[in-house]
């Protein structure tokens, strides 16, 4: 790693590094103070048709941008310097000492609230500016430990600059598209961010204050593609969820079209005086001591709130009452007009997304079909594969039966074997006598009670020995010849005595 941008800053350490460079925290050796300060490191992403040059001045529109609202609003951090060096651009930017509500988690819900109450001021100045910050998410909003207020940082239109590149009719486009999945509304993605994109960004944001869960990890719709984020969170006040519910609706014509009415929306819904919620623009970084913190007057549309009185006032004076719904009524009939071509506007546009999810809907239904067809051939070659596996795996059983029933067959036919005991001994007239308890005794065809009996002989009777051998459990038989009934045949070896 390097340890010293433009001999100037000395690197402390490697805060980052995402698709279009790497951030630091560093120390400015030219500072008294050394104070610290963090650097962006931003690298373009495409420069073959376009120069250096031209991206150099896209970044510095984009740094002057930065460097106003970090000097007027204390909720983003102050630009101190912008640099080029080489092929690459710096942004170097006040240290928010803090947590992002990444790092925090889940919040109280009050907390979220004051959050989301002091990032719509916040927004409500940005925006006035013209600017969409384009990557509102937990990682970027650090709670700063000094005085717990959110700040805002890292605004996309610098990124997006590295991203420049010519088309043919001449006209310069970024070809990046700043966001994060999950936060960025359907509009974005398709290139045409509004400042109720970020309000949309902002609510996802709060949403994982409250249930510590990023919208990929939340269920939702199939039908209106909604996410289901409120079970995970049954007892919120209810203005918020009203106010959550409406800034994340998909389509971008249900949703708050400003900060304003978001924040109005917020604080009246609690049927209460307009908030007293110091405004960030108005906590200003510059000199101007003893400022009073700033009521939001409750029907002006100006984005940049007027400063009045520290004291919290009813919404509308009960003695005005009548006069100010003759003006309210004046001003929209007003409004109606002047609007109707701008309301026309986003009524196509709304039209046109609504065709395109349209579209996408039915491009993942003819998806999903065809993976459900695909899935059913798999399924019947399985069953089929299965079937033949089974009837392969019964022949097999049926041979082995057989096998086994011939074994047991074989098993069961006497096996004779001859032996002969001592030959010598077994010349003619060898005699014995039938011996053991008294009775008849088998004279059987073979050695092995297997055999079948071919006559009698009694205890005590003579017989001739003629040969002998064993029967399969090894035991001792002799061939005989019976003279009391002339048989020949064979007797277990303990029933003759020789
Ligand atoms: N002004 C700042 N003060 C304190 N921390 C900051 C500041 N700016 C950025 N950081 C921290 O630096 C880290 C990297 O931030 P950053 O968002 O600039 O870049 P990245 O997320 O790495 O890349 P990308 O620009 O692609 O979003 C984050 O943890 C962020 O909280």
């Amino acid at each position: 790693m390097e340890e010293a941008i433009a001999s100037r800053y000395k690197i402390i350490k490697n805060l980052g590094s995402g698709g279009f460079g790497d951030t630091f925290l560093a120390q400015d050796l030219q500072m008294p103070s050394a104070r610290q300060v963090v650097i962006k490191k931003l690298k373009p992403v495409h420069h073959n048709n376009i120069s250096l040059e031209f991206i150099e001045t896209l970044f510095e529109k984009e740094a002057k941008v930065l460097e106003e609202l970090g000097q007027n609003c204390p909720q983003i951090p102050t630009l101190y310097a912008y640099f080029r060096e080489n092929e690459e651009f710096y942004l170097v930017q006040e240290y928010i000492e803090g947590k992002s509500l990444a790092e925090l988690g889940v919040i109280h819900p009050n907390q979220c609230e004051s959050i989301l109450s002091s990032l719509l001021n916040t927004l409500k100045y940005v925006h006035g500016k013209n600017i969409i910050h384009r990557d509102i998410k937990p990682e970027n909003i650090i709670l700063r430990d000094s005085d717990k207020l959110p700040v805002l940082i890292d605004f996309g239109a610098v990124k997006e600059s590295m991203g420049a590149v010519q088309l043919s009719s001449g006209s310069t486009v970024s070809s990046v598209i700043i966001g994060t999945r999950g936060f960025i509304p359907p509009e974005q993605s398709t290139g045409r961010t509004v400042f109720s994109s970020d309000l949309y960004a902002l609510s996802l944001t709060i949403i994982y204050s409250l249930t510590g869960k990023y919208p990929i990890e939340l269920p939702n719709n199939n039908i209106t593609g909604e996410l289901d984020w409120q079970s995970y969170i049954p007892n919120l006040p209810l203005n918020l969820k009203t106010v959550l519910e409406k800034a994340s609706k998909i389509d971008l014509a249900q949703r708050y079209p400003t900060a304003q009415e978001m924040y109005e929306a917020l604080h009246l819904s609690q049927g209460q005086t307009m908030a007293v919620t110091p405004n960030p623009i108005d906590l200003q970084k510059s000199s101007t001591p003893n400022l009073a913190p700033t009521v939001l007057i409750p029907n002006s549309m100006a984005s940049v709130p007027q400063q009045v009185s520290q004291v919290s006032q009813p919404l509308v004076a009960p003695q005005k009452n009548n006069l100010l719904v003759i003006l309210i009524t004046a001003l929209l009939v007003a409004l109606g007009v002047s609007g109707g071509f701008f309301v026309v506007q986003q009524m196509k546009e709304t039209q046109a997304r609504l065709e395109e999810i349209e579209k996408e809907k039915e491009e993942t239904e003819a998806r999903l079909a065809e993976e459900q067809t695909k899935r059913e051939e798999e399924e019947l070659k399985r069953q089929e594969s299965e079937k033949m596996r089974l009837e392969a795996e019964k022949e097999r059983a049926k041979a082995e039966e057989l096998r086994r029933q011939a074994e047991i067959k074989a098993q069961s036919q006497p096996q004779i074997r001859t032996v002969v005991v001592n030959p010598s001994s077994l010349t003619d007239g060898s005699y014995g006598t039938i011996t053991g308890s008294t009775g008849s005794k088998n004279i059987r065809s073979g050695p092995g009670t297997g055999y079948p009996v071919v006559g009698e002989g009694y205890t005590g009777e003579s017989i001739e020995i003629l040969d002998s051998g064993y029967d399969n459990g090894g035991y001792l038989w002799y061939k005989v010849y019976h003279p009391s009934s002339g048989v020949t045949g064979w007797m277990a070896g303990q029933l003759v005595n020789y």
